[in-house]
């Protein structure tokens, strides 16, 4: 029987609702607690005091100077604190509600603490102590795994009942890397390596566990990616769209620009893709203002000469009234009817929209990700373009892929990432990139000011829309202050009215109606407002050209793809634009996040500081990034590691016996185990 075919409740004190708190973890096989591995340590090694940094957590033996002093504040609350001599150095120790020590740190006693450290102060606040000798010993040198838990699963208990799944079925652990990859890379066995993740005995053991499960699940990740893409180029029977170059090129002739070099080779790789069998899956990334848009204009209408329909799904209904705009302005003189489909439509209108699309009137249908999920009938759906690449994981992905008849599928992407990391994490896809500006853009100038400054920029704001060009001014709209950040906009908005008069403000945020925002979106692309004020709404694909002005209000509160998506609502025509951020960053990261932005506008070079900053999950955004969340790999760090798994999946992967020989069948039964099939997975 293998560990995963335990449940979890044959450990002791298992019953019904902690077997459910425990699945909220994820955890509901031997397996599953075996794999959960702890994110972080806390280190009882005693620290160097000279190396410790400020603001550290650190452990220290010293010996107590003199009498504590002690006092309680409030009922139930006290301050104890103590002089602390460590080495010669003397460090002040203080102690919060933990008056039980008071009588115990006797002046002279060698007494163990761990804290965080305030270099400055030569102070530790005091988490953990330990006064006897023997808890001394038993705790010097260790590391505590610190794992992540919820209301309902104590650390401790958690710790428990690791303990006792080790005991009971550690030995049932067995390896799952071929031992010629094990060999090469001198990995520590799979048993061992897990051991030492949840009982840390050294640095060099954690550092040797660590790097062998990083490797071991960045193999399964990339297997599991190839496999995919081996399938479906095998298995899965697309549409191969037959279609007139030469109107493709009359189309590409007529438009107002010639394509960039790399729009050109883009266009050639998708229509290629387009004419071959198997189905399409392919990423297009480009930085903003790259010309996606006309991108997916052009495959669209060879799609439609095929005789095929097509949908573009965007990320919102401001977008989907935007691209049905540019796609009608680029294809109706040819024929096609372009129809969006959005939450603001009259019952009425939809369902006419609805039977337009169903009897094959409508050729491209514009609108946010409720294209294809409710209900609604294609003829004959070819080609799905989606601009939400970044907010589906590996198996929406999938799932997106087996809608109706199989329709060929391209992704794009405004937040670009180095290609060897985006072959790496969405490599079961083919990947275009544009990696080229259309000619004639002016570099974007951008500034870093403090808010007392502001009245300057208001100023300026005022002068550019007496040259007839219009601004953004962006105001944060964090969740957790929703109300707040809110209030915020509003008052900026009647600020700005007031001051800039009688040049027209508007504002724009996410709590308006739809009808509301479309209305202030068409008065601002029509110029009858001249700034705008918005939360971040206008982030991703607004394309306004003649908005050359892009202010950003507290601007440290955003990461930097945000700032380079919302920066990229200017300098998207001929005209000078000029990005202004207003921050007074409170932190090192927040001014790190200034600076980069005003060092470069090369959304790849933006990726790249972000990733070594502070881990590509936050630059794609916690909760929309699409990226894997692994248990103990690091893309920011293992990338190199990942680089090395993804070559060593492929030859794993492309071996005809994959699943039947004994070396590389553990891997095989990990993917089936995962429902990966020729269908999908889960
Ligand atoms: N080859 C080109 N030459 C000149 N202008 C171009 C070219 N391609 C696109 N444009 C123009 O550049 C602007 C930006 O293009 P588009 O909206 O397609 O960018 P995008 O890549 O979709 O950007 P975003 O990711 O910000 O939505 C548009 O006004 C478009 O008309």
């Amino acid at each position: 029987m293998s560990l995963a075919q335990y449940p979890v409740d044959v450990l002791s004190g298992v019953g019904p609702q902690r077997k459910q708190h425990l699945e909220e973890l994820g955890i509901s096989t031997i397996q599953d607690v075996l794999e959960y591995y702890p994110y972080r340590y806390i280190d009882y090694r005693v620290t160097d005091l000279g190396e410790a940094e400020h603001e550290s957590q650190i452990t220290v033996q010293g010996k107590v100077y003199q009498t504590p002093s002690f006092r309680w504040f409030k009922k139930n609350s006290s301050r104890l604190s103590a002089r602390l001599d460590v080495d010669g150095i003397m460090v002040q120790v203080v102690w919060f509600n933990q008056h039980f020590l008071k009588d115990k740190l006797i002046p002279g006693k060698t007494i163990m603490v761990s804290g965080r450290f305030d270099r400055h102060k030569l102070e530790i606040l005091a988490k953990r102590t330990f006064v006897s000798e023997a808890e001394q010993e038993k705790q010097a040198g260790r590391l505590e795994p610190v794992y992540s838990v919820n209301a309902n699963v104590q650390i401790n208990w958690l710790r428990k009942l690791i303990e006792e799944a080790y005991r009971r079925f550690g030995g049932e652990i067995g390896e799952i890397l071929p031992s010629t990859l094990i060999e090469e890379y001198r990995l520590l066995p799979r048993a061992t390596a897990m051991y030492y993740l949840h009982f840390p005995k050294g640095q060099q053991e954690g550092h040797q566990a660590r790097r062998r499960m990083a490797y071991e699940e960045l193999l399964l990740y990339e297997a599991k990616l190839l496999y995919l893409r081996r399938l479906q180029k095998t298995e899965i029977e697309g549409i191969s769209h037959r279609f007139d170059h030469e109107k493709v090129e009359e189309l590409v002739s007529q438009l107002d620009f010639p394509l960039t070099g790399a729009q050109r080779r883009v266009v050639d790789e998708i229509l290629d893709d387009l004419q071959a069998s198997p189905q399409m899956n392919r990423l297009l990334q480009g930085d903003v203002g790259s010309g996606k848009t006309v991108v997916a204009a052009i495959v669209l209408y060879a799609n439609y000469l095929s005789g095929y329909q097509g949908a573009l799904m965007v990320p919102t209904e401001i977008l989907a009234d935007q691209h049905a705009e540019s796609l009608r302005a680029i294809l109706r003189p040819l024929g096609l009817t372009i129809v969006s489909l959005t939450g603001n439509m009259r019952a009425r209108e939809r369902r006419d929209t609805l039977s337009q699309i169903q009897m094959g009137l409508a050729d491209i249908v514009v609108g946010t990700h409720a294209l294809i999920q409710e209900g609604v009938v294609y003829r004959q759906l070819g080609l799905v373009i989606t601009d939400e690449q970044h907010r589906f994981g590996v198996k929406q992905r999938a799932l997106l892929r087996e809608k109706g008849s199989n329709p060929d599928v391209l992704f794009m992407t405004a937040t670009p990432i180095p290609r060897t990391l985006a072959i790496s994490v969405f490599g079961e896809m083919d990947i275009s990139t544009i990696d080229e500006m259309p000619a004639g853009r002016q570099p974007i100038d951008t500034y870093w000011v403090k808010i007392d400054l502001f009245p300057r920029i208001v100023t300026f704001v005022e002068k550019e829309c007496q040259t007839g060009h219009q601004a953004y001014v962006i105001c944060p709209l964090i969740e957790e202050s929703e109300k707040l950040d809110l209030q915020n906009a509003h008052d900026l908005y009647e600020q700005l009215t007031l001051e800039l008069s009688p040049v027209r403000v508007g504002l724009l945020h996410g709590k308006m109606n739809p009808a509301e925002k479309e209305e202030v979106m068409r008065a601002f692309s029509e110029n009858e407002i001249q700034v705008l004020v918005s939360t971040t709404v206008v982030e991703v694909g607004v394309n306004v050209p003649n908005a050359t002005v892009m202010v950003i209000y507290d601007a440290d509160r955003f990461g930097l793809a945000q700032l380079h998506q919302l920066r990229g609502r200017v300098g998207r025509g001929g005209g000078a634009s000029t990005c202004v951020l207003v921050a007074d960053p409170r932190s090192e990261q927040g001014n790190e996040r200034m600076r980069v932005m005003t060092e470069t506008t090369d959304g790849f070079e933006i990726s790249r500081r972000d990733l070594e900053m502070r881990g590509p999950g936050d630059f794609l955004g916690v909760k929309q990034s699409g990226l894997p969340a692994f248990k103990v790999a690091n893309l920011a760090e293992d990338l190199k590691i990942m680089e090395v798994a993804r070559a060593d999946a492929a030859l794993i992967v492309n071996d005809p016996e994959f699943g039947s020989k004994p070396e590389t069948k553990p891997i095989y039964d990990r993917l089936q185990a995962e429902g990966l099939n020729s269908k999908s997975f889960d």
